[in-house]
């Protein structure tokens, strides 16, 4: 597959909604592939322990970071093995892992925040591993550990606080994997895609014509594509400008028609 995403959560149900619709055709179809591991199996202790109280005192509890140490090191186990496969010539080859090492995403408020231009730079690369912390976090001697055998990302998908990384994993998973070539079944919606030139997109309208009294915008059926071009700009730059001045202080690209449409 072009791709490879495990996650590591303990609560892998959470993550089951991502094998329907897109992104599960396309594990279907092998352009990508998806791999959910349950934290807890890496754990063996009577009660699969993986939690514990802070060092410093404190409210909540901490993941413990044996049980992290071991889940991570299945994957890139995994990994190596996956690097050993069929030559093209049939024979069974060990072939290096593709691409450098494996890129670990961290979900935590403390991360950098996600955005479109950071969903293309993911869906470049070739080995994606989520690690779903819960509780307060996770101790801090994994992360730093991670660091030697990862390329390693902490990300926030937001400023608030989740109880745990699993949401935003999969928001993180939809946003990358719908732009790998072939997930999404019709490519033009992605380069007419807003987020693409850093404009919201436009409003959009479908049948009936005239809906509870209120009408499609003329120009809209009008047949004059130049003109509907011009009048879509315009409604993506006055939305942005409406809704989200920050994403146009970003452009330094606007015409003179755009300039006028922002009057
Ligand atoms: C790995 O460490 C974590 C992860 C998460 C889950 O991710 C998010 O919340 C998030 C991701 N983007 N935006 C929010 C939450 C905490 C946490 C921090 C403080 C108090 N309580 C919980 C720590």
């Amino acid at each position: 597959p072009q791709m490879s995403i495990d996650v590591v959560s303990i609560f892998p149900e959470y993550l089951a909604g991502l094998q329907l619709s897109l992104i599960g055709k396309a594990v279907d179809r092998g352009q990508l592939s998806l791999a959910v591991h349950d934290l807890r199996d890496f754990t063996f202790d009577r009660h699969n322990t993986v939690d514990d109280s802070p060092y410093g005192g404190g409210a909540g509890m901490v993941m413990k970071a044996e049980p992290w140490a071991l889940a991570l090191e299945h994957i890139l186990a995994e990994r190596g093995s996956a690097a050993v496969g069929e030559g093209a010539d049939g024979a069974r080859t060990a072939g290096r892992a593709a691409g450098g090492k494996p890129t670990l995403i961290v979900p935590s408020p403390a991360g950098q925040v996600f955005d479109q231009r950071i969903a293309e730079d993911l869906a470049a690369r070739d080995h994606l591993v989520f690690a779903c912390g819960r509780y307060e976090g996770i101790d801090q001697r994994v992360i730093d550990w991670a660091g030697e055998h990862f390329d390693l990302l902490p990300m926030s998908i937001g400023d608030y606080v989740l109880n745990g990384g699993e949401v935003a994993s999969m928001a993180m998973i939809e946003a990358v994997s719908r732009l790998i070539p072939g997930v999404i079944g019709n490519p033009e919606s992605l380069t007419e895609e807003s987020h693409e030139d850093g404009l919201l997109e436009y409003p959009i309208y479908t049948k009936p014509a005239s809906w509870r009294g209120r009408e499609v915008p003329e120009i809209l059926l009008s047949g004059n594509h130049a003109a509907i071009a011009r009048w879509r700009r315009d409604r993506r730059l006055e939305r942005t400008a409406d809704v989200r001045p920050d994403l146009l202080e970003k452009l330094d690209d606007l015409s003179k028609d755009d300039l006028a449409a922002l009057e």
